[in-house]
């Protein structure tokens, strides 16, 4: 991409304050920065969503930030075996004929989370209100779409969209 082409929409080119003034583009649907140059508009899949509501099921290990939940004090299990309780649960989930109301079964009874008492639901929560990681995975979701696992400091997770 050539520099005199104009810019997809909703970026800006701007120049940084340090980095010797290096150029950088700053997305305005998102609020964020990156040095490459933009080749998709701003306003793709998933950037005019201003807040979702999601229920999640996070499954704690060992390395979690606060490994103690309301199932256990002392959370030891391995980061592995997370991920495998979780891939079980994705697989029960993916065929079940109602999978929100399989979700928040699993939730209840699983979910390392204190949201686990309401099946997982989060409420609707707007940008840069989670982690990112678990902010991009849920604007990435359509309604009534799950989540591939998703990676935080809390643990890992499932994440299912209801609105
Ligand atoms: O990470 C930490 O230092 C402690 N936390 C953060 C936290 C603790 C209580 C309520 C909400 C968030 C958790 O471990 C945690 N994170 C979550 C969480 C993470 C991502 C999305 C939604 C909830 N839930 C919990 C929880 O105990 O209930």
């Amino acid at each position: 991409m050539s520099e005199e082409n104009p810019l997809p929409a909703g970026w800006e080119k701007r120049a940084s304050r340090g980095h010797e003034g290096r150029a950088y583009y700053f997305n305005t649907a998102l609020g964020t920065s990156q040095w490459d140059r933009p080749t998709e508009s701003a306003f793709g899949k998933g950037s005019e969503l201003t807040e979702v509501q999601c229920l999640h099921l996070l499954v704690k290990h060992e390395e979690s930030r606060n490994p103690s939940s309301w199932r256990s004090d002392h959370i030891t299990r391995s980061k592995e075996d997370a991920i495998n309780i979780l891939k079980n649960y994705e697989t029960e989930l993916r065929s079940s004929p109602n999978i929100e109301r399989k979700f928040r079964e699993l939730a209840k009874q699983f979910s390392d989370c204190s949201s686990a008492k309401r099946g997982g639901d989060l409420g609707v929560f707007k940008r840069r209100q989670m982690q990112k990681a678990f902010e991009d995975a849920s604007f990435r979701l359509d309604v009534g779409q799950m989540s591939d696992i998703v990676d935080t400091d809390s643990g890992v997770h499932l994440i299912y969209r209801i609105k």
